[in-house]
């Protein structure tokens, strides 16, 4: 679609979408670019005013620099959203005390054992209900800093979700539940942490609390449902550390099954509170299906999938060509998702190790196993040389690596490159639209006329 087209269409959608978003707060300025009133004061989407187009081509011309070094790489353009808003379906809020109140009543008070208990001085964190001595902060912590910006919308999140925190916000008072104060480490609620399955619409609920005790959750969560009908399921994540990582250890689930179920290029994903899954679930089907156009499966390939979080790459590929894949991941309840993932798809072909993907590349290199096709998406950070050494010595004759950094994904391609693979394609997804965030898949292959990998002849079995 062309941009005047784009535009013309946005201008004549114009009202609903500054509706949706708040007409007073954001201004629809044409030619895809709306103005968001936080932007400053947020900082997350340091682009969010800008035309959309340009924001493309900015992103073109930094992977075009980035991955110039690589001499003879196809670079292809950037694949950009057809609507680039609301389109985070993860929407994370802290709760934090704000004003003094001169007296203010939350809503009618909770009835029965919620109130007897809060009453009753009940759990940590929790004050007489329906009697807030202080405003409720949620929104989204400035950039960089622990200071909250308190939105009421925003441009990027999933509405549903934003739905959600705010009814949360809306009924602590009522419930007693004081929000975390993280100076003083005193409080009930931290953050609630609300996953929206694009094509589901099921919404997952995670409430993070300094404290286990939650006299009161069923009312609280039947109330919160009541307002909220299409969360499927909520779980407590009990966190009473002084740190900044969100989630803690211990969780259990208050209501509903406690992961919500979400399609992804014709398969279902099961998605629980600490496994990761992509943010953005219309992008993610454009990533993982450029990741498999790149591997080139033909039905007899085997295959890794390093740092598979919940199985999803690796069952795409599964079902679309790979003859075999082995997935790895160091979260435990990932892979524990992965492999219900398998079985409630049907999938056969595809098994599932917990542990550290550097570790499982060096066991399976040094039991001379071989893979044809390594499919790798780690973190940031990149993967640890121990990873990828492992890899040159297992020689796939293709590596897809899909990251959300292209600086330490060039540092590890620099490193392959070294070892004789070649960099082929880059394939840019925009998944973060608005923000200076870049993901890109490129496709690597043992260079022919180089230096040739130490083991790319060598038989072993399939891992
Ligand atoms: C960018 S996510 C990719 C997940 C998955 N491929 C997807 O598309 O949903 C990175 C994953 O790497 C995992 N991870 C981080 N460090 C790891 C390590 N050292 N070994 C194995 N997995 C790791 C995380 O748990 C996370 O699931």
């Amino acid at each position: 679609m062309t941009n005047e087209k784009r535009a013309l269409e946005h201008r004549e959608r114009g009202n609903t979408r500054v509706d949706r978003v708040g007409k007073e707060q954001a201004e629809y300025r044409g030619a895809d670019a709306y103005s968001c009133p936080h932007a400053r004061a947020c900082g997350a989407c340091q682009h969010v005013n800008e035309p959309y187009a340009e924001q493309l081509a900015r992103k073109n011309a930094c992977v075009a620099d980035l991955f110039s070094r690589f001499g003879n790489v196809e670079v292809r353009p950037l694949l950009g959203m057809d609507e680039p808003y609301h389109y985070r379906n993860k929407v994370v809020s802290p709760y934090a005390p704000g004003r003094k109140l001169p007296g203010m009543a939350g809503g009618p008070p909770a009835k029965g054992r919620a109130a007897r208990s809060a009453r009753a001085g009940g759990a940590r964190g929790r004050t007489a209900p329906g009697s807030p001595t202080r405003e409720i902060l949620c929104g989204m912590y400035a950039a960089g800093t622990h200071r909250i910006v308190a939105t009421d919308e925003c441009l990027i999140e999933h509405e549903e979700g934003k739905r959600a925190i705010l009814a949360i916000r809306n009924l602590m008072p009522r419930f007693g539940i004081e929000p975390y104060d993280e100076d003083k480490g005193t409080g009930f609620l931290r953050h609630a942490v609300v996953r929206v399955g694009h094509a589901s619409g099921e919404v997952l609920v995670t409430l993070v609390t300094n404290g286990r005790d939650f006299p009161g959750s069923r009312a609280f969560c039947r109330e919160l449902v009541k307002r909220c009908p299409s969360i499927t399921t909520i779980v407590q994540n009990v966190n009473e550390r002084r740190t900044n990582v969100i989630l803690g250890e211990r969780e259990q689930t208050l209501y509903g099954p406690g992961f919500i179920l979400d399609r992804l290029c014709g398969l279902s994903f099961r998605v629980s509170s600490q496994s990761f899954y992509q943010v953005n679930a219309v992008q993610t089907e454009v990533l993982y299906r450029t990741a498999i156009e790149l591997a080139g499966f033909t039905g007899a390939e085997s295959a890794i999938d390093a740092y598979c979080g919940t199985g999803t790459i690796g069952l795409v590929a599964a079902k679309h060509g790979a003859a075999r894949v082995t997935g790895v991941d160091a979260v435990a309840s990932a892979i524990r998702d992965a492999r219900e993932n398998a079985k409630h798809n049907g999938i056969e072909n595809a098994r599932f190790v917990a542990g550290d993907a550097g570790d499982f590349m060096r066991a399976a290199a040094a039991s001379g196993q071989r893979s044809d096709v390594l499919l790798m998406d780690p973190p940031r950070a990149g993967a640890s040389e121990e990873f990828l050494s492992a890899a040159v010595q297992l020689a796939p004759s293709r590596i897809v690596y899909i990251s959300c950094n292209p600086a330490t994904q060039v540092r590890d391609l620099a490193f392959l490159a070294k070892h004789g693979f070649a960099v082929r394609v880059v394939q840019p997804v925009d998944m973060f639209p608005h923000t200076d965030h870049i993901e890109t898949v490129a496709l690597i292959e043992c260079g022919e006329g180089q230096l040739r990998p130490p083991c790319v002849a060598k038989e072993g079995a399939l891992v």
